[in-house]
């Protein structure tokens, strides 16, 4: 049983239209998830932009309303809970994103920044107040002289590390880790990653790890959740879902993966088409080189000849 249990989750944001500005609709963005996160454990949300990865991370730290179910922390139904900023949930529950340099206060100082945090929890006097702020640099592989600076002083993956250094300043269980590295060049990407990685083996704490990248996953995740249109079309153990994805569109997101080995890559393109068009079947749709659309319910006769002569060719 893990700390945090999410139960049957539904978050549906209100469409308003016209003059009155009434609701006309919703938008299911997360429509009746559950899962539960343990100590030390990394979960990761996979899926295309818009599947609501971040409407989960976002409604489970009380940044978005909950239209239905329930969030538990150690047991404690905390859903759409007004907290204090010094709360327990709010010390050990912690958020960071994509974009480090809007997350980051652009007119404070590192100092400044990473001390925020341990306000709200922490009596320390200014020298025991430096020092925890050095250790925590530390523990992200930057020094003391950082200190005094300002967020545009640094790089992009320097900026990710500083939030990384400021959400564990509050020593938290659980830290949201919202496509952390997506806007980073790959090697820094790894780097920031080992970091994720190192401190989480440091200092047991638990991940829920959002991203639409199954490489960065694969590296990063227990479990895994495949999202498609607020759902989860497929959880378990990224093993299982590696070697044996079950559904259509979690092998289509895999075989999307880039392929470096040079001797394969001939056969995983064509593995890659074949998935593609398998997928394309189900969803009754069709999609050729020139971008037009066919429902496949409804195509002519010579074009059902065409389309298999043409899955043909990839098998
Ligand atoms: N504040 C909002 N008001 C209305 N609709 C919203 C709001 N925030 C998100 N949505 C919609 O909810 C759905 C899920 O969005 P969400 O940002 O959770 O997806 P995502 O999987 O994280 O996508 P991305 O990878 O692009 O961040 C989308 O259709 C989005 O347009």
């Amino acid at each position: 049983m893990g700390f945090l249990e999410i139960k049957d989750l539904k978050v549906h944001y209100p469409i308003r239209n016209g003059f009155l500005n009434r609701v006309t609709d919703h938008v299911q963005a997360v429509d009746g998830v559950s899962f539960a996160i343990e100590e030390g454990k990394t979960i990761g949300l996979v899926g295309e932009s818009g599947s609501g990865k971040s409407t989960i991370g976002k409604a489970i730290i009380g940044l978005e309303k909950v239209t239905s179910g329930n969030v538990y922390y150690n047991g404690e139904d905390v859903t759409n809970k007004a907290r204090k900023r010094t709360s327990d949930y709010n010390r050990n529950v912690q958020m960071i994103f994509q974009d480090a340099m809007s997350s980051l206060n652009s007119k404070k100082r590192v100092l400044d920044i990473i001390a925020e945090p341990l306000h709200n929890f922490e009596r320390n006097s200014v020298r025991e107040e430096k020092k925890r702020i050095v250790e925590l640099l530390d523990i992200v592989g930057m020094s003391e002289d950082a200190l005094y600076k300002y967020p545009h002083e640094f790089s992009g993956g320097q900026r990710q590390r500083i939030g990384i250094a400021r959400a564990m300043a509050t020593k938290p269980k659980l830290i949201i880790a919202d496509e952390p590295v997506s806007a980073l060049d790959l090697s820094v990407q790894a780097q920031v990653l080992n970091y994720m990685k190192r401190i989480q083996d440091q200092y047991n704490v638990s991940y829920l790890f959002i991203s639409h990248d199954l490489g960065v996953m694969k590296h990063m995740c227990d479990e895994l959740a495949v999202m498609y249109r607020g759902r989860f079309v497929e959880y378990g153990h990224k093993n299982d879902i590696y070697t044996n994805p079950q559904h259509g569109y979690t092998k289509r997101l895999l075989s999307a993966i880039p392929n470096i080995d040079p001797v394969n890559r001939e056969a995983n393109k064509k593995k890659r088409m074949a998935v593609e068009r398998e997928y394309q079947r189900n969803q009754a749709l069709y999609y050729d080189e020139n971008g037009h659309v066919y429902d496949l319910k409804n195509l002519t006769v010579t074009h059902k000849v065409a389309l298999k002569a043409a899955s043909k060719e990839v098998e």
